[in-house]
């Protein structure tokens, strides 16, 4: 598929899956917006192959609606927004309440408000996409990121509604990923934990997470769908 003059905006891409997306998008010639939070190598290497950085702190309604103004400054039409951004907190005494309120907002509100106020520009493109990316532990629960879990089981929720709403002009589907990428912290006993979840046992990289976008952007019949990239968790 030939990529069109619409930038696509990415969330969070500073580090990791998003970082390694928004590197491939720019590979297969979309322009792209990427939001960070936080300076870093990966930032200033897609401000020098043509990305707009755009500033973002999705832990507060202005902080959105922030967002949501300056990326209105480049853009008046958008081919896809994936929403990637996360925080992955554990519950921890006394700091409960901030963590649930931090993840439903860049999780839940973000998303939300996001979709909202930018779907005019998605409008003024043909196709149109957007991606919620979730995770695959919405599936059973988690007993040690409870709020995360939550938070990410509604985006699963706002991927089938946005659909509903958007339909046809603009497709909104999820990715459920489980296991894709360690932190540098992980040690060896952790790592080894979390491969024996998956039938597949492997550490896949951020190259599934692309491969899945492309098949959504590029399938004009999918929408209200979240795909499931577990490695086979679900039969284990
Ligand atoms: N990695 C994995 O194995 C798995 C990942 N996923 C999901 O895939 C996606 C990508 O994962 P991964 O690359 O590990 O994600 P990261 O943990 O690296 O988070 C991505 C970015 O989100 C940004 N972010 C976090 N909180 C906020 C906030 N309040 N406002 C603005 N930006 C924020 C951070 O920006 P900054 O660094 O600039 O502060 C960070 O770079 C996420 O949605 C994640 O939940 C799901 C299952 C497994
Ligand atoms: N925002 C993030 N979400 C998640 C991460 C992460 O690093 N950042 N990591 C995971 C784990 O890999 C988990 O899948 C291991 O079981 C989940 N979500």
């Amino acid at each position: 598929m030939t990529a069109t003059n619409a930038p696509i905006l990415i969330t969070g891409a500073g580090q990791r899956v998003g970082l390694h997306c928004a590197q491939r998008l720019l590979d297969d010639g979309y322009p792209v917006i990427f939001s960070y939070r936080s300076e870093r190598p990966g930032v200033q290497a897609l401000r020098e192959r043509g990305a707009i950085g755009v500033f973002a702190d999705f832990s507060s309604e202005a902080g959105i609606l922030a967002f949501i103004a300056e990326l209105n400054t480049h853009t008046q039409r958008l081919r896809a927004i994936i929403h990637n951004a996360s925080a992955w907190i554990a519950e921890t005494p006394d700091e409960e309440s901030r963590a649930f309120t931090d993840m439903f907002s860049v999780h839940m509100l973000a998303p939300y408000l996001i979709n909202l106020h930018c779907s005019p520009l998605l409008q003024r493109s043909s196709p149109a996409d957007i991606v919620h990316i979730s995770d695959d532990v919405v599936r059973k629960g988690s007993r040690q990121h409870i709020a995360y879990c939550a938070t990410k089981a509604g985006l699963d929720s706002l991927t089938l509604s946005f659909a509903a709403q958007f339909a046809p002009s603009i497709k909104v589907n999820g990715i459920a990923p489980a296991m894709v990428m360690f932190n540098e912290g992980d040690d060896a006993a952790y790592r080894a934990k979390v491969l024996a979840k998956s039938a597949l046992g492997i550490e896949p990289g951020p190259e599934v997470i692309y491969q899945s976008v492309r098949y959504l952007l590029d399938n004009p019949y999918v929408t209200g769908t979240t795909l499931t990239v577990n490695g086979g968790r679900h039969i284990k």
